[in-house]
């Protein structure tokens, strides 16, 4: 395999991976900074390609390449599909590494390892920070049926993602939604009889089974992430922020009920059960919670958020939920605005800054009191002129591509404990047309190939659909309009009666018994 040289292009070759210099690529702005790496906007030098490259760390050099990275590269390779970041190649750079005169560090080869993935505009998490930000329903459909069909195709894959978050979840102007860092994944068989960690999967969206210690586990602890991603996407906030691994629990008994050889068999032979088993059991108060979810949602959010993992729904069995077979449908991916760039790094480096600012603004105040309160407020410079920018959680139809992706305008605001629900969709359409497109049942876990789904192709809202045009909504579409109706101050606060309809209204019984589908990797 040919390398380049240091500072040298391989401008020759059809990239293979690893063959080429991270030199190929002009680095934009850092837009990312996880546990294994910074991520960085990127142009190919060759193609002016728009790409995220991901530094692989090697800080803990004597434990060489880290696991993780190779785990990521080894599962992406395998995994092709429109709803998983795609993994272009690998690219180096051209060591010895430099020391602070810029010399090379004769003792040191550390010559750093990237890879170079298809540039996403938006995580989930950023776009939900952004200032006004209001998801609408078929939006919420939109973006949650593309997590559920990444997410059964990872899982028919026999591939387990173990760290599904909404910092994980990118998404494009295109309105794709694809899965990413796939650093804590990996394979699983349902005859697999080893043991795998409980210590992954972010802790707001840990599943009770790896709280409590188990070590046998299978798709349904990603499941749980989704109920979870689901809820907040609803909600407008995280609705399960654990400060550590006991509250974590605490919190899910508090909404879900304790779990206990009824609901859920087996779980007393989980091994740390008798460490966290309440004193007194509590009642699952999920649908009191969320009473103004609407019904369909509700439904699914159940299946998501069930405590014994073997009853949980599948992927498979989510995207047939009714919640995405009826009124109003998930939107096309299409139809959604383009905003600029917005990813979690970025908010929250903004709300830094806003935060120093107004720090900076208050003592100046109090070391220079204003003397009249009616005197004109003192000129920052370098202020950009408001007018130049669209307003916050504005889209920015017709942005070039260069705009859209403009390292330099990112919104962000604080998200103080008080900052409540905020970008949940407001009351819905009230009349529940239901979409008889529906295939029959098919597919399930197995290894082969990724198999369709159940009912043929999706349903996209036609003309007339509530908000299709974006989160403010179309005329007549009630989505994203008016004040907000949710609890605030937490889910577990005293739920608002009389807070308007529920979104469906309906009342059609449940149409489905879901099959048991995790039994086998408990
Ligand atoms: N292909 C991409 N396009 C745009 N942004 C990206 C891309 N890949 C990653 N990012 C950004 O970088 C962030 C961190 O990336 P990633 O999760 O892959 O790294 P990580 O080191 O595993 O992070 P973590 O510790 O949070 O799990 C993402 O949340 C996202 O905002």
């Amino acid at each position: 395999m040919a390398v380049a040289a240091p500072g040298q292009l391989n401008l020759e070759e059809p990239p293979s991976w690893g063959s080429r210099s991270v030199d190929c690529f002009e680095k934009l702005e850092q837009i990312g900074e996880g546990t294994y790496g910074q991520v960085y906007m990127a142009r190919e030098i060759k193609t002016g390609e728009i790409v995220a490259l991901k530094k692989i760390r090697m800080d803990n050099e004597r434990e060489g390449f880290p696991i993780t990275a190779i785990r990521e590269i080894k599962i992406l390779k395998k995994l092709h599909h429109d709803n998983v970041l795609q993994l272009k190649e690998i690219v180096t750079s051209p060591g010895p590494e430099k020391d602070e005169q810029g010399k090379p560090d004769g003792n040191k080869y550390k010559g750093s390892i990237y890879m170079v993935f298809e540039y996403m505009d938006h995580d989930l998490t950023g776009l939900a920070d952004r200032p006004g930000m209001r998801f609408t329903v078929p939006q919420i459909k939109c973006y949650m049926r593309q997590l559920l069909t990444g997410l059964h195709y990872c899982h028919v894959n026999q591939v387990l993602h173990r760290d599904i978050k909404g910092s994980n979840l990118l998404i494009d102007n295109e309105g794709n939604l694809k899965l990413a860092d796939f650093g804590l994944a990996r394979s699983f068989s349902s005859d697999h009889n080893g043991n795998l960690t409980n210590r992954v999967i972010t802790l707001w969206y840990r599943p009770p089974e790896l709280l409590l210690g188990a070590t046998k586990y299978g798709p349904a602890v990603d499941m749980w992430s989704v109920g979870c991603i689901f809820a907040e996407l609803l909600y407008g906030k995280p609705i399960l922020p654990g400060k550590n691994e006991p509250e974590q629990l605490t919190k899910i008994f508090e909404l879900c009920g304790t779990p206990d050889e009824v609901n859920w068999p087996g779980v007393s032979k989980i091994p740390w059960y008798n460490n966290f088993k309440p004193s007194r059991p509590i009642k699952r108060r999920l649908r009191e919670v969320f009473k103004l979810f609407d019904r369909h949602a509700l439904e699914l959010l159940e299946r998501m958020l069930t405590l014994d993992p073997s009853q949980r729904i599948s992927a498979k069995d989510a995207l047939d939920a009714e919640y995405f077979w009826n009124d109003p449908l998930p939107c096309d991916p299409k139809s959604l605005p383009k905003y600029e760039s917005s990813h979690e790094f970025q908010t929250k480096k903004k709300r830094q800054q806003l935060r120093q600012q107004e720090e900076t603004a208050k003592r100046q105040k109090i070391q220079h009191p204003q003397p009249h309160a009616r005197l004109p407020p003192i000129q920052q410079t370098g202020q950009p002129h408001p007018q130049i920018r669209p307003g916050p959680g504005q889209p920015i139809h017709n942005a070039p591509p260069s705009m859209a992706a403009g390292p330099s305008h990112h919104y962000g605001k604080p998200r103080g404990p008080s900052g409540g629900p905020s970008r949940y969709p407001q009351g819905g359409n009230p009349s529940g047309g239901y979409n008889p497109n529906r295939g029959g049942q098919g597919g399930g876990y197995g290894s082969g190939p990724y198999p369709q789904q159940g009912r043929g192709p999706p349903p996209y809202g036609g003309s007339g659909m509530p908000g299709t045009g974006g989160p403010r909504g179309g005329s007549g579409s009630g989505y994203g309009v008016g004040a907000t109706s949710y609890p605030q101050g937490g889910p577990y606060g005293a739920s608002g009666a009389g807070r308007g309809p529920n979104m469906m209204g309906g009342n059609r019984s449940q149409q489905h018994q879901h099959q048991q589908q995790y039994g086998g990797w408990q």
